[in-house]
Parts: structure tokens; sequence; C-alpha cells
């Protein structure tokens, strides 16, 4: 008899979503999935609907249509709150810092076992990873530079032992020395087995740490495969991406 393995449930999925702002109709019909350890790039010009993908699934906007499981259970229309309690650590465009919090309180606060009672990442471990924090530990956020800033966010978002991390743009407008550090990090979370979904602008630095890659055109996916494969068609990343 043949055997039969089933495919591991996705620990994100969406089908099918159109989401407007007022009478704008900016997702037509997206599909979505990442499976657990999986990483994933997604990709496209400016406008095309990669933050509203990402804050249709999280509950952020609530799309007319579509389903979103996470874990296999459907979450339309719950609050972001409670989505993110699911094991997703989100790191949102521009940060989401509280500036009157110290660093401290910044991680502090963020800190509880992930779903299956896995407490890996805490403070120790955070600060270790960032040792710049370590020398900010005591600083109001809003007084830090960009780059510890992002390294906040980044923490804050570890500190919750997510399943999956989601990253909008965490490296815009850092320097290149910073950036690189936050690459190196992000390469670091993925290695300990966490799933990572990443929006950013350096494709090629995207193409490398990833293991698959969607493009975004118009609200619609136009690209879902292998990143190395990706890296081969020129044509589509000239034609979709400007590269
Ligand atoms: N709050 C909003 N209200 C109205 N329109 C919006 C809003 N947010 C985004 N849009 C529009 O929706 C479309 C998709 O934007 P989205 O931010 O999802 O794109 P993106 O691919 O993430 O690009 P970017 O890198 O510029 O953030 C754009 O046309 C944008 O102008």
């Amino acid at each position: 008899m043949a055997s039969h393995v089933e495919p591991a449930t996705p620990l994100v999925e969406a089908r099918g979503l159109h989401t407007y702002y007022g009478n704008s109709h900016v997702l037509h019909g997206v599909d979505f999935h990442i499976a657990p350890g999986e990483t994933l790039a997604l990709l496209g010009r400016n406008g095309m609907g990669k933050s509203t993908t990402i804050r249709s699934i999280l509950g952020f906007v609530t799309p007319r249509r579509g389903d979103i499981y996470i874990r296999g259970e459907r979450v339309n229309g719950q609050p972001p709150y409670r989505n993110i309690r699911r094991g997703i650590g989100y790191v949102p465009e521009g940060r989401g810092m509280f500036p009157n919090l110290t660093v401290r309180e910044s991680l502090v606060m963020a800190a509880r076992p992930g779903v299956d009672g896995r407490c890996d990442w805490d403070l120790d471990r955070v600060l270790a990873t960032f040792p710049r924090l370590t020398e900010r530990y005591s600083h109001l956020t809003g007084n830090l530079s960009g780059g510890e800033q992002q390294m906040v966010a980044i923490g804050r978002a570890l500190m919750t032992n997510p399943e999956l991390m989601i990253l909008d743009e965490a490296t815009e407008g850092l320097a290149p020395l910073i950036r690189k550090e936050i690459w190196q990090v992000i390469r670091a979370v993925k290695d300990t087995g966490i799933a990572t979904l990443v929006v950013d602008k350096n494709v090629n630095v995207l193409l490398d740490l990833t293991d698959r890659s969607m493009i975004m055109v118009k609200g619609q996916v136009v690209y879902d495969g292998l990143s190395t494969e990706l890296k081969d068609r020129q044509d589509l990343l000239q034609e979709h991406i400007g590269l």
C-alpha cells in the first residue's frame, strides 16, 4: 500500500483575500501560506499590497472576502492582539515604539511564554543578542537611534516566544552597518527554527536568506516559488521589482 504523508498544517494560511480601504479595492484574491520553520520573502514595488496582506492576516484590517487560518483555526474577524497571541511576533513598519517607555520596560512588558509553553527567549537572551541594548537599558526608547529602536522592536517580538516572526521593512532607513547587524539577527532567528516572513527593499539579501518568495503586483500574487529559482529569473525580477 502506498504510504501517504500529510503535509504539515501551515502556521498561517489565507485564501482568496479581498481587502478594501473605503472604496479602494487593494487586495484582489490573495492566497498565502507559511509552514512551521519556513522563511518567506514578500516582494513587490511600493504600494502593491504587501503590508496590507500582513495587516489583513493579523486583523488590523478586515478583508471583505476570504479566509484566514492560524495553525488550522479560522480567525476571520479576530482582533490583532488575539491573533498575535497565537504565536506571532510582529515587527511593524515604523517599529511601533512607545517613546516614553525605557528599553527594559518595552522588553519586559512583552514577555510571555510561547503557545506551547516555551520560554526560550527571555530578557537575558535578547540582551545577549543585542548587546547594544544592555548599554541603553534604562534609556527611553524615544531617545534611541533608529537602529537601536529596531533592535527593541525585534527584541520585543522575540520576548513573546513566537513561532512566526513578521518583519515589515525592518532595515528601512538604517545605516549599512546597523542593517547588516539586523540581517545577522534575522538569520540567527531563522536558524533557531522560528518561521519568518520578511518584507524589505533589499531583495538580493532576501533571496539569499529565504526559502520561498512571493511577488505581489497590484494586490495579486504573481509569483510564489523557491527563492533559489527566483534568483535565476532576471526577467521576473526586472519586470516586477525593477532589479
Ligand atoms: N490606511 C490606508 N488607507 C487608504 N489606502 C491605503 C492605506 N494603507 C495603504 N493604502 C493603499 O493600499 C495600497 C497598498 O498599500 P500597502 O502599504 O499594502 O503596499 P506595500 O506593498 O506594503 O507598499 P509599501 O512598501 O509602500 O508599504 C496602496 O495603494 C496604498 O496607497
